[in-house]
């Protein structure tokens, strides 16, 4: 436009004028520095968020309360174009210390609120110094690390279909604060993520679908992603790639019944390793028809739930109904596992349905419980293939914390995912609540 002046007074007049203005505004940005500078930690996310790979940590404490699942992740790009690559894994086991404390409060509609209020802050700094741990072994620097990505303990999951308070709708709540986290490893740290998805109207879980469209959906096979943890639940992939028929839903226990009951029975045990025991019984099935009539199976998809249902007190009212209380240890884990084993080979059924050559990709400590993946196989005679993540180049025991790593990298450098579908399909919210070291 300048081009367009021919009076050339007029044009140095315009020069002069743009200069007193820049000026001027320099100026004011002097005295209000904030106008123009950003935090130290926003800075630092926002040039986080702008690099083609992070260093994220994902944290996973699930439902066993077996340990701390740790996963180092290399992630370059975000959103569909998220490529990752696992570069440590450990599960750092719990002592008894811990496993007494969370079982206070863990799964209890009744407990004692200081108990609460005070593991949230102690299980946060034991997870902060569990990470420290971790770095100091693989040796590598602090400094290094974008963000730690933490899911905390769930100590309580109460999806509206599970309680009768008529004047409220769903609800989940984690602990193990990530201001500790942040603050005992000085590393930024991204937590909670359950929390946005029931603001936005979903039961705060599965978040499984998130990783696992991004990272296992693939243009040349139907697969289905399996985690078989205390709870089992499934993601559907069609290799279509149409995101509106992807779906998750948890579909019930896995190996929480089996754990509860070994823990109680067997002091010292924490679960019935490679099925021994139940190897050993007889599936009785009048109980298993008891329990495989919960109303929780009958519940259209998507669905969650956790031990608040599926737990010893549902195990003894089907024993005392169906007068099996006398049966032996071996036979009650037989039909539990039994219980797991038809529940799931449903759930893949019905997921597979008029599904050409789907292959289940499965993940979780019910991998290695050889009588369970023994009894799917003879019962998806559909399934193309069970294969687990470890083909997918996910560790199977890894893939719940690299599914939080992924979720957090998309808090930072991720695009909008939507696809609702009549089984909640995708919802488009971010997930994670962002908290810094100092
Ligand atoms: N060798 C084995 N034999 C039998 N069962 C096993 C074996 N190893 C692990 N498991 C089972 O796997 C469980 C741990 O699974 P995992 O760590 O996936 O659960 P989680 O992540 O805590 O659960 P969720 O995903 O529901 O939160 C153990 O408690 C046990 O029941
Ligand atoms: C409330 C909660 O912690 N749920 C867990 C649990 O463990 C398995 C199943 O129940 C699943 O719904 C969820 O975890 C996975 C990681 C998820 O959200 O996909």
């Amino acid at each position: 436009s300048f081009k367009r002046l021919n009076n050339e007074k007029q044009f140095i007049k315009i020069k002069v004028y743009t200069g007193i203005t820049l000026l001027k505004t320099l100026l004011k940005c002097k005295k209000h520095p904030d106008r123009v500078s950003m935090h130290p930690h926003i800075e630092a996310l926002y040039n986080s968020a702008k690099k083609p790979s992070r260093l994220i940590i994902g944290l996973m404490s699930g439902t066993s309360l077996d340990g701390l699942d740790v996963a180092l992740c290399k992630i370059t790009g975000a959103g569909l174009h998220t490529q990752i690559e696992v570069l440590n894994f450990i599960t750092v086991e719990y002592n008894d210390e811990y496993k007494t404390k969370i079982k206070q409060v863990f799964a209890k509609r009744e407990c004692d609120l200081e108990v609460l209020t005070l593991l949230h802050p102690w299980v946060g700094k034991l997870h902060g110094a569990m990470v420290n741990q971790c770095l100091i072994t693989w040796g590598i620097d602090p400094a290094s690390i974008d963000a730690i990505a933490s899911h905390g303990q769930t100590i309580y999951h109460c999806p509206q279909s599970q309680h009768n308070h008529h004047d409220f709708k769903h609800g989940t709540l984690q602990i193990g604060d990530s201001d500790q986290i942040a603050v005992t490893t000085g590393i930024t740290t991204v937590g909670d993520f359950r929390q946005k998805h029931i603001a936005a109207g979903g039961e705060g879980a599965p978040l499984a679908v998130y990783g696992d469209y991004l990272f296992f959906a693939s243009p040349d096979e139907n697969r289905i992603l399996l985690n078989m943890g205390g709870i089992a639940n499934l993601t559907f992939l069609p290799k279509s790639g149409d995101a509106s028929s992807v779906f998750s839903s948890d579909i019930g226990p896995g190996n929480t019944i089996m754990d509860a009951y070994v823990q109680y029975y067997f002091k010292g045990m924490h679960y019935d390793e490679g099925a021994k025991l139940a190897k050993a019984g007889k599936v009785n099935v009048i109980l298993l028809k008891a329990l495989s009539d919960n109303a929780f199976f009958k519940l259209p998809l998507p669905k969650t739930t956790g031990p608040e249902v599926f737990n010893l007190a549902l195990l003894r009212a089907a024993q005392a109904q169906t007068a099996t209380q006398d049966l032996s240890h071996e036979d009650v884990l037989a039909t539990l596992n039994a219980l797991s084993a038809t529940t799931i080979a449903r759930a893949l059924n019905d997921c597979a349905k008029g599904v050409q050559n789907c292959v289940v990709y499965a993940s979780g400590g019910g991998i290695h419980n050889p009588l369970l993946m023994e009894q799917l196989l003879i019962h998806c005679p559909n399934i193309k293939a069970f294969k687990n993540t470890d083909d997918l180049g996910v560790h199977p025991d890894a893939k719940e914390a690299v599914l939080f790593a992924i979720l957090a990298n998309e808090c930072l450098a991720g695009q909008r995912q939507s696809a609702k579908n009549k089984r909640g399909g995708i919802l488009d919210i971010t997930m994670g609540k962002v908290s810094f070291a100092d």
